[in-house]
């Protein structure tokens, strides 16, 4: 294999509690080639926002570490974007602004104001939203707001981007709608990507590779599934495809026979255009 983009080396990390020390992960190793669409799938509870947060660079490895293009991950960086299921906009700024924000921290020095201003239009426009660019996010919907969280993750033109669920809390229709668009977007750009789901058809349709974590305490990664899929995918045209169907069981096989919770969780379908959806108010509370 060609020098991984990013790779985490026996990556440990615990929590200092009232009751002691929780490991909550132990030796998690990870080689990741740029542009890969790698999905974090796993019982809740098990580490995954860990995972994130170490890349991201917001938590602190106990021990190991991160490294990406040969720099080790000590602190958050514009070349890592984010983005969260709450979509965390700026209130008080218009969506223009909430993606200028960003566009302003990254782009200041190398692109001219009229530049950064097309370039804000540009994000805008791949994720819809550039009609209502003058709008707040309390005048917006969930979905939309979600949209112009990615449009500002993408316009940071990162060679990361880390996203935790982050259509989670959408309807059927604007997740996949959403799931379209981060597709194509993520095939034109080529960006790394690392996306939590607890939606096991979404990481089939949208991933290269499929991490499926061990529960936690102590949680490793259990199996590796390369999905080998041409791209673009179209999610109807897949749904009877044997190999789609056989990825799909391979994850739910691992959830739900491998590391199924002493508290039996039954997979549902919960009317998502993507089908199965091991959704946190399916699965029992894990966190310590
Ligand atoms: N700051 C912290 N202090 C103590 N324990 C923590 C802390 N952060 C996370 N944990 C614990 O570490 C474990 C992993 O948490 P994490 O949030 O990474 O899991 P997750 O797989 O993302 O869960 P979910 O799918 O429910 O979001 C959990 O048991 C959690 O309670």
């Amino acid at each position: 294999m060609s020098k991984p983009h990013l790779e985490l080396t026996g990556v440990e990390m615990s929590f200092d509690t009232p009751k002691g020390s929780f490991i909550a992960l132990d030796n998690i190793n990870l080689k990741i080639k740029k542009g890969e669409f790698v999905s974090l799938i796993g019982h809740s509870g098990c580490g995954k926002s860990t995972v994130l947060n170490i890349v991201a660079g917001l938590l602190q490895a106990t021990k190991g570490g991160c490294i990406l293009d040969g720099h080790e991950i000590n602190s958050p960086g514009p070349e890592r974007a984010v983005v969260f299921q709450n979509h965390a906009l700026m209130p008080w700024l218009t969506v223009y602004e909430n993606v200028e924000l960003a566009v302003q921290q990254v782009f200041r020095k190398s692109m001219t104001k009229q530049e950064r201003q097309s370039w804000i239009h540009h994000n805008l426009e791949l994720v819809n939203m550039a009609h209502a660019a003058t709008k707040r996010p309390g005048e917006i919907s969930g979905g939309m707001a979600q949209r112009v969280g990615i449009a500002r993750a993408l316009a940071m033109k990162p060679s990361v981007l880390l996203m935790d669920e982050p259509f989670g809390a959408l309807d059927a229709l604007t997740r996949a709608h959403l799931q379209d668009s981060l597709m194509e977007i993520q095939q034109e750009l080529n960006n790394t990507v690392i996306m939590i789901t607890h939606d096991v058809d979404e990481a089939v349709l949208l991933s290269d590779r499929i991490i499926m974590m061990t529960n936690g305490p102590a949680a490793a990664v259990g199996e590796d599934l390369y999905i080998d899929l041409e791209r673009p995918r179209n999610r109807v045209t897949l749904a009877d495809d044997p190999t789609y169907v056989h990825y799909r069981q391979e994850v739910l096989k691992f959830l739900y026979e491998k590391q199924r919770k002493l508290e039996s969780i039954t997979p549902r379908r919960n009317n998502q255009t993507t089908g199965t959806n091991m959704h946190k108010d399916t699965a029992p509370a894990a966190k310590a």
